[in-house]
């Protein structure tokens, strides 16, 4: 595999409760794999380690070919996020928005306002620069993350249940989005819970009580069964 993200023998307690148990996998270079997991499954936990808001001792993670504990600076350079809660200053417009997590990388004025505009087209969000985030709804807030995560034009992307809160719309315009970004060579790793969300072309990973119990293609994966279906037999099995 070039590059993408590698995660190998990832282990995390909280306390005596071990939460994640040894879990390796790897997101393909331009591929959207779906991370697939009930509650408590531990995708949080993960999403945490992945993003250094937590640090464990026990397994590693390579982002775009860099370790994350031995470079952290290269490795988080590579990874775009979006995370669950939405983190927007809702009385500063999009472009504001934009420009200052640009600053926050240390990008110039000139070169931020050349990114924003490639960022904010690519999402089909560029009229809507001028406005103020609370004046957009939930789909187009966003959306509007995904086009910050991507500023610094990260080769890794990890959105952590991108679409709660948002209608079936939304939501579809969301996934759409980022099946497009997977097409264009993102390595896309989505955490969800929802099967409705995973398509057949999809790489899946399946985690239930801080295992990796399923991978490979999703087509492929469930065999024929209803995805819903099998996901239940399969997390009820292992209960
Ligand atoms: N701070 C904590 N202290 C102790 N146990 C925790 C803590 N945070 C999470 N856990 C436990 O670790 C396991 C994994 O939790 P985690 O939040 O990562 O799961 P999740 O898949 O993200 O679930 P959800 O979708 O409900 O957020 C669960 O059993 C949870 O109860």
């Amino acid at each position: 595999m070039e590059f993408g993200l590698t995660v190998r023998d990832l282990s995390f307690r909280y306390g005596r409760k071990l939460a994640l148990d040894s879990v390796s996998f790897d997101v393909p270079r331009g591929s959207f794999t779906a991370l697939l997991g009930p509650n408590g499954a531990g995708k949080s936990t993960l999403v945490a380690l992945l993003t250094r808001l937590l640090v464990s001792r026990e397994g590693s993670i390579v982002v775009a070919g860099h370790d994350l504990a031995r470079a952290p600076r290269r490795s988080l350079a590579a990874l775009g996020v979006v995370f669950q809660q939405p983190t927007l200053d809702l009385d500063l417009t999009v472009r504001q928005n934009l420009f200052y997590f640009a600053a926050l990388h240390g990008l110039s004025r000139r070169d931020a306002s050349v990114r924003i505009d490639r960022s904010l087209d690519r999402l089909g969000m560029r009229e809507r620069a001028g406005e103020k985030v609370r004046a957009l709804n939930g789909g187009h807030r966003r959306r509007m993350e995904l086009a910050r995560a991507l500023l610094h034009e990260p080769s890794v992307l990890m959105l952590d249940e991108p679409t709660v809160g948002l209608d079936a719309a939304a939501r579809r315009a969301i996934t759409g989005h980022v099946h497009d970004l997977a097409d264009q060579g993102v390595s896309v790793l989505w955490t969800t819970h929802l099967t409705d969300e995973v398509e057949d072309s999809d790489q899946l990973l399946v985690l239930h009580k801080g295992r990796i119990v399923a991978s490979g293609q999703t087509g492929e994966v469930r065999g024929g069964q209803d995805l819903q279906d099998w996901f239940l037999a399969r997390t009820e099995e292992a209960a």
